[in-house]
């Protein structure tokens, strides 16, 4: 039972190939810096011990489209595919960032969840593009093979009234769906549900905080499994500084940019899409080019890194009051699984809340599941990789044989 997932981020296109009835994925890639002179795609064929074989290729790759394209042919290529053909695959799962008030659930991809996920455009204009791309790609490549869409808000569907809604005149919420969704669900449920497992405690009793540091950022407030508070709004646009998104600011400030600069609405949404966030500041957005313009003293490096890790901790500690108890903190994504710099700076001087870093442990780490606090730290502090896939891939299982048992 093969099932293909697909991860259109903003920047990025994951896949992951899954034979369900084994214990490991087959295999994964990743194209890194899409549109961008630099981009590349890295593959990962598993064998059993060890991480295989890697093929990497750099290769411009102009959009997501063109990353599908080359993928499905790296699957189909040979005179042993990893994928035979397309009946070979049960679904194909695809990541979509913005469900928005029409999809209540996970579903298998039809003309109507294709409208629907296009309706939804205004409200994550750098993904769902990207994710309507990928379901059309996918299914252009692999005619007959159900697609099936697993969609980022869900997992924030259950936030309190006092905690989604917006202070805006209420039709605006009735009329046009004005109010916070939250993004990375699957991450955030993924992580929560490790955290759980690797502290040996029944998740329905775990209060804590996931920090999902990636090109887009997000950190949720999560009680009993169920998201209670997350930092990402009505679009992936607000929250933390991004990679190139400005997150939360002053919302007067768009109507004054424009008056300022002649900029329409749609240019300014630009700008705060991405001109801004760490490449607004210093011109770079990815984090390992930032330490290495740090280490050469690069002023605006220091600012867009400092910039960042005060705005993860003024998250922390405002969701640490939302909970009451706090039993973890992960850090999750490209940054908070490989970035050993932000989770110390951001860290810093909570002792008094009980949080308190070991700076060895926490320097040595990288993009492995591992505890970073002290043993007297009240509040465990772990790294714990995300694996949105998998946690994609078990969805679109449970929602294809639940399908196939309905015929
Ligand atoms: N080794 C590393 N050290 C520091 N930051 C890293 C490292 N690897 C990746 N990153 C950061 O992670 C980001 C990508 O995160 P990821 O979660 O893959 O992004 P997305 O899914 O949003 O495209 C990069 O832009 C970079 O800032
Ligand atoms: C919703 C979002 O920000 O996604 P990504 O991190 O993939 O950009
Ligand atoms: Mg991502």
């Amino acid at each position: 039972m093969k099932v293909l997932v697909i991860n259109s981020g903003s920047s990025s296109l994951k896949y992951k190939l899954f034979d369900l009835a084994g214990p490991r994925a087959i295999c994964a890639g990743l194209v890194e810096r899409i549109g961008s002179s630099e981009s590349s795609l890295t593959h990962t064929l598993y064998s059993d011990p060890g991480p295989g074989e890697k093929t990497e290729l750099f290769e411009y790759f102009e959009n997501h489209t063109q990353a599908i394209e080359k993928v499905a042919a790296l699957l189909m290529a040979g005179d042993e595919p990893l994928v035979k053909s397309a009946q070979e695959l049960v679904a194909i799962g695809h990541r979509v960032a913005q469900g928005g008030e029409i999809f209540k659930e996970n579903c298998i991809v039809d003309d109507w969840a294709i409208e629907g996920i296009r309706e939804n455009i205004v409200l994550a204009p750098l993904h769902n593009p990207a994710n309507l791309a990928g379901i059309e790609a996918a299914m252009a490549h692999f005619p007959g093979v159900p697609s099936v869409a697993v969609f980022d808000t869900l997992f924030a569907s259950h936030l309190p009234d006092y905690v989604y809604r917006y202070a805006l005149p209420a039709a605006y919420y009735t009329q046009y769906k004005v109010r916070r969704y939250g993004f990375h669900g699957a991450s955030h449920a993924y992580v929560t549900r490790t955290l759980a497992g690797l502290m040996g405690k029944p998740l329905n009793e775990l209060s804590n905080i996931v920090c999902h540091l990636g090109n887009g950022s997000s950190i949720t407030a999560v009680k009993g499994g169920v998201c209670r508070e997350t930092s990402m709004g009505m679009t992936p646009t607000s929250g933390l500084i991004m990679g190139t998104r400005c997150g939360d600011i002053d919302p007067s400030l768009p109507a004054y940019l424009a008056s300022c600069t002649g900029k329409s609405a749609a240019q300014i949404q630009t700008v705060l899409d991405r001109e801004s966030g760490l490449a607004g500041i210093c011109g770079m957005n990815d984090m390992r080019d930032i330490h290495k313009a740090m280490a050469l003293g690069d002023d605006n490096a220091r600012l867009a890194f400092e910039m960042l890790c005060h705005g993860i901790k003024k998250y922390i500690g405002a969701y640490y009051a939302v909970l009451g108890r706090l039993d973890a903190i992960a850090f999750t994504a490209g940054i908070g699984e490989n970035d050993a710099g932000v989770r110390g700076k951001c860290l810093e001087g909570l002792e008094h809340l009980g949080i308190i870093v070991d700076q060895e442990v926490n320097a040595g780490l990288r993009g492995k599941s591992a505890r970073i606090s002290t043993d007297d730290s009240a509040v465990a502090v772990w790294v714990v990789p995300t694996d949105e896939e998998f946690e994609i891939a078990t969805i679109c299982k449970d929602l294809v044989l639940r399908s196939n048992k309905n015929v």
